[in-house]
C-alpha cells in the first residue's frame, strides 16, 4: 500500500551534519542521507572567488506521522541548533510526494477520537454511535489541519470546553485560523451564539464550510471568510472570546490587533506554540494589555488561556 511522504531537504553548514541528522531522527525520519554541494558564496563581495561549502541532507517521513506545524517546529529547532554551534542558519524546505492511494490510506488511520470531556471526534465516513452522550464531531478535514490528531488542536479544544462551560449561548468566537474548523465548529456544538471563521488558505475556508454542512451546523451560525484578522475587524462584530491556533511567529505578528476586534472582557486562547516560544508570546500578551489566566502544556506545545481584563 502506498501513501504520501514529506520530503525534507535540510541545507547547512558541513559542521552541523551530525546534530540535523540528530534531530532529524529524533523526529522520526527515515532514509536519510547527505549530499556535499558547493555553492559560491554570493554574498562575499570581498572575496568573490570564495566558496562556500555547504551540504544537502535529503530525509523522508510519512505524512500520516506529522503535520505542518511539526515542520515548523523542526525548522526552529534546526536554527537553534545552528545557534548553539554558531554556525548559519540551516535552510529546510519540505514537499510531499507519491500521492498514490493516500487518501485511502490516510482514512485507515484516522479513527474516532474523544477530546476533553464533551467531544468524541468523528471521521465523516464512519457511522457515529446514536447513544452516545458526547457531542459528536463530524469531520473530513481533506487537505486542511485540524482533525483533532495534534496536541495543539486538542489543547485549544478542551480551552474551548472549559471557556464555554456555563455560558456558552452569549458568546460569539473568532477561529483565527480555522483549518478544519473544528475549534469553531466545536464551540457552535457547544451552544455558542456565534462563530466566524477565517484562514488565508482557501482549501481551508473550503473544507470549514463543508464541515458546516455535516454537521447540520446553521448559515448564520457559522460564517466562514478567506483571510485573516482583517476580515474579522471588517466584520464589524466584537467578540467575547478569540481563538487562535497558528504559529507563534504568527500570533506575535496578529496579536497587537486583537484589541480592535475583542472588548475589555474578552478571552482568548493561542497554541500553535512551542514551549520554548512561551516567554515570547506571555511578554507580547501583557504588553497588549491582556492577562495570561492559565499555560498548558502537551507534548512540546502549549496553550495560552489569556483574558483581557486583569482580574
Ligand atoms: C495549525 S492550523 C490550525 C487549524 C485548526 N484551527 C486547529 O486548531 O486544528 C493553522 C491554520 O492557520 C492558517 N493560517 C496561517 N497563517 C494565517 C494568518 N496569518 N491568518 C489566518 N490564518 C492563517 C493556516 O492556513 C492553517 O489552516
Amino acid at each position: 500500500m502506498s501513501n504520501r511522504w514529506w520530503e525534507i531537504v535540510v541545507k547547512c553548514e558541513p559542521v552541523m551534519e551530525e546534530s540535523v541528522f540528530w534531530r532529524l531522527e529524533k523526529f522520526g525520519c527515515s532514509g536519510t542521507a547527505t549530499e556535499i554541494k558547493i555553492w559560491e558564496n554570493e554574498n562575499n563581495v570581498e572575496s568573490q572567488s570564495a566558496l562556500n561549502e555547504q551540504i544537502l541532507i535529503r530525509t523522508y517521513i510519512p505524512e500520516i506521522s506529522t503535520q505542518l506545524l511539526d515542520l515548523a517546529a523542526l525548522s526552529l529547532w534546526l536554527e537553534q541548533d545552528a545557534k548553539l554551534l554558531e554556525v548559519s542558519t540551516p535552510e529546510a524546505k519540505w514537499h510531499l510526494i507519491d500521492e498514490e492511494d493516500w487518501a485511502t490510506n490516510w482514512k485507515q488511520h484516522w479513527q474516532p477520537a474523544e477530546i476533553g470531556d464533551r467531544f468524541l471526534i468523528y471521521p465523516a465516513w464512519e457511522t457515529p454511535p446514536e447513544d452516545s452522550e458526547k457531542i459528536i464531531l463530524k469531520l473530513d478535514p481533506g487537505a486542511a489541519f485540524g482533525t483533532g490528531t495534534h496536541p495543539t488542536t486538542q489543547l485549544c479544544l478542551e480551552s474551548v470546553e472549559m471557556r464555554l462551560y456555563s455560558n456558552a449561548e452569549t458568546q460569539t468566537i473568532a477561529d483565527l485560523g480555522c483549518g478544519s474548523g473544528i475549534l469553531s465548529l466545536g464551540a457552535v456544538l457547544l451552544g455558542a451564539k456565534k462563530a466566524y471563521a477565517v484562514d488565508t488558505d482557501a482549501l481551508a475556508t473550503k473544507t470549514c464550510r463543508s464541515n458546516c454542512q455535516l454537521n447540520e451546523i446553521e448559515r448564520n451560525s457559522l460564517i466562514v471568510a478567506d483571510g485573516s484578522i482583517e476580515k474579522l475587524i471588517e466584520s464589524g462584530e466584537i467578540f467575547d472570546g478569540v481563538v487562535c491556533n497558528i504559529l507563534a511567529d504568527v500570533i506575535v505578528e496578529l496579536f497587537p490587533q486583537f484589541n480592535q476586534i475583542t472588548h475589555d472582557k474578552s478571552w482568548a486562547i493561542l497554541s500553535g506554540i512551542l514551549i520554548s516560544q512561551a516567554d515570547m508570546i506571555a511578554d507580547v500578551v501583557e504588553q497588549n494589555g491582556w492577562t495570561v489566566a492559565a499555560l498548558w502544556k502537551r507534548k512540546d506545545w502549549c496553550c495560552f488561556n489569556i483574558r483581557r481584563s486583569e482580574y
